[in-house]
């Protein structure tokens, strides 16, 4: 039945041998519609298709996606294997038409999940799977322990006792797809140490000070600790980069107590920017090991396949949803402009008459989110930037600017939440949060901090700057080689580590 999965890689095959032209296939749908597994089975056809392929080339490129999905799945309400960024991935071909490399362009990974995670919802596979089957003494190593409920892993609806040995083997099988892709054992080494420090991070508490302009309490130094010792940061810069942060007014340095809000906001940012860069360091390096040019051929063309996070309506929509539905209606917006509109889109409309509906024009709902000054993006600026502004606030700008738009829809009380009437139907977002997400800074302390680390990679790693796509896969800037984290044996250092960050702070 069309559109066939075989069948639409086959055509796109055809030409780039007929025409010589490089192609792009789109997939779209909802969440759960079956967009990853339909690019899944569209790369294995096109790489069957390649004639004297080599079976490791081949075998790489179809085990990425193990590793893909470790790191940027997770569990949602509708969907067990939920893509939680957007893929494009590019398969190059030789003059023949064989297979020669493939390239991945990761966009829009959903790191706050990594802190927050809707109920029913789980967090990203890799942390189930590291509990589940990493070895008791990978985890004491990382200080862990297996019994311990981590809000990491907590937050969710995975139960992680019953899912146990089903994680264990996909832990194994990503372990394996690392070593395929040349991950040695420094690099494992990083990894798991990254993976330990967001975890020990997102452990950490914070209690306000008994008296007013005193700063915060870090209730359990220990974990700030650990996370410094897994990145090779200074624990006490950390613990002070993260309760206070310094300003530059008429070339002095003034610094200011951070309150209870801001230290759990920055604490989080840490814990997403290391993943976020983490994310982006896995998929430069299977783009390194998948690259075209390591097979000494021409690349002739190309046959890019776009799998993005498809349009969500859940039971609470969030910050991550607004994007996602945004990018899904450009999506249907370019299906519109190029496909239907022209000749050959309008004999494909008539042939898929009755099989897919054909939606109306949204360009007043792409306006709706982009028009200057009262496009919801601008508003959401706006009252980020503004010092007083609240999630409250960004409603009220966006009913006021919208108040007799047909796309906007309002409710009766004052709950923070308003309505978009998108091309695939009306969504409900609950803006908690909205101005936090929108900002998603890390602090220059907490930036400097770990710019400091000792570690190089890790250095190099807070140093290189985000590509176009904002991630830190694509960017021309050299990192170099991980080296295994440096541990120092500390043992009950944390009454110490709080005698020393007192001390500082009254200096
Ligand atoms: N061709 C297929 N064969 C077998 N199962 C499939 C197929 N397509 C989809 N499924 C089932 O549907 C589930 C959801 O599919 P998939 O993850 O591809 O959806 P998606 O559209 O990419 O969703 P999201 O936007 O949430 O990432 C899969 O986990 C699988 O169980």
């Amino acid at each position: 039945m069309p559109p066939h999965i075989f069948n639409v890689a086959a055509r796109a095959y055809q030409r780039i041998q007929e025409e010589k032209t490089n192609q792009v296939i789109l997939v779209s749908g909802e969440s759960g519609a079956g967009k990853t597994e339909s690019t899944k089975l569209m790369v294995k056809h096109l790489v069957y298709m390649s004639p004297n392929r080599s079976d490791d080339l081949h075998n790489k490129i179809v085990q990425v996606n193990p590793l893909l999905e470790a790191f940027g799945n997770a569990q949602t309400i509708i969907n067990d294997n939920s893509s939680r960024f957007a893929k494009y991935l590019e398969l190059s071909f030789d003059e023949r038409g064989q297979v020669i490399g493939a390239t991945i362009r990761d966009y829009m990974l959903e790191k706050a999940r990594v802190v927050t995670c809707n109920k029913d919802e789980g967090n990203f596979h890799i942390f189930y799977s590291l509990f589940a089957g990493a070895s008791k003494q990978q985890l004491i190593g990382l200080n862990l322990s297996e019994s311990k409920d981590y809000r990491i892993i907590k937050c969710g609806c995975l139960k992680l006792l019953e899912e146990k040995t089903k994680y264990r083997e996909i832990y194994l099988q990503q372990m394996d797809a690392l070593k395929r892709i040349g991950f040695d054992a420094d690099d494992m080494n990083i990894l798991h140490c990254m993976l330990g420090a967001i975890i020990h991070l997102t452990e950490v508490r914070f209690k306000e000070a008994d008296k007013v302009n005193e700063p915060l309490e870090i209730v359990n130094p220990d974990q700030v600790e650990l996370a410094a010792e897994l990145l090779n940061v200074d624990p006490l810069e950390l613990c002070l980069s993260l309760i206070k942060t310094k300003t530059e007014y008429g070339g002095e340095q003034l610094y200011h107590l951070k309150n209870l809000e801001q230290a759990r906001e920055s604490c989080d940012a840490l814990a997403k920017a290391i993943y976020e860069r983490m994310f982006g360091w896995v998929i430069r390096r299977i783009n390194e090991d998948l690259n075209p040019t390591k097979q000494r051929k021409k690349v002739a063309a190309s046959i890019g396949i776009l799998d993005i996070a498809g349009f969500e309506n859940l039971q609470v929509n969030s910050f991550g949803q607004l994007c996602i539905n945004f990018v899904n209606e450009r999506l249907q917006n370019f299906m519109n402009d190029h496909v239907f509109r022209n000749e050959k889109g309008y004999t494909l409309m008539k042939a898929f008459h009755g099989l897919i509906q054909i939606s109306k024009n949204n360009e007043d709902i792409i306006d709706t989110f982009w028009k200057k000054n009262i496009g919801l993006f601008d508003l959401l600026d706006e009252e980020t930037q503004f010092k007083q502004g609240s999630d409250a606030g960004f409603v009220r700008k966006v009913t006021t600017n919208h108040a007799k738009s047909e796309i906007i829809a309002k409710t009766r009380n004052d709950d923070p939440v308003f309505g978009v009437c998108h091309f695939a139907g009306k969504v409900w977002y609950d803006c908690h949060g909205f101005l936090d997400k929108n900002k998603d800074t890390l602090n220059d302390d907490l930036f400097d901090c770990m710019k400091d680390s000792t570690n190089d990679f890790i250095r190099d790693l807070f140093t290189i700057k985000k590509g176009p796509t904002g991630t830190i896969s694509e960017t021309q800037f050299h990192l170099r080689q991980p080296k295994k984290v440096q541990r120092e044996h500390r043992s009950n250092n944390a009454m110490q580590l709080s005698t020393e960050l007192g001390k500082s702070l009254k200096e």
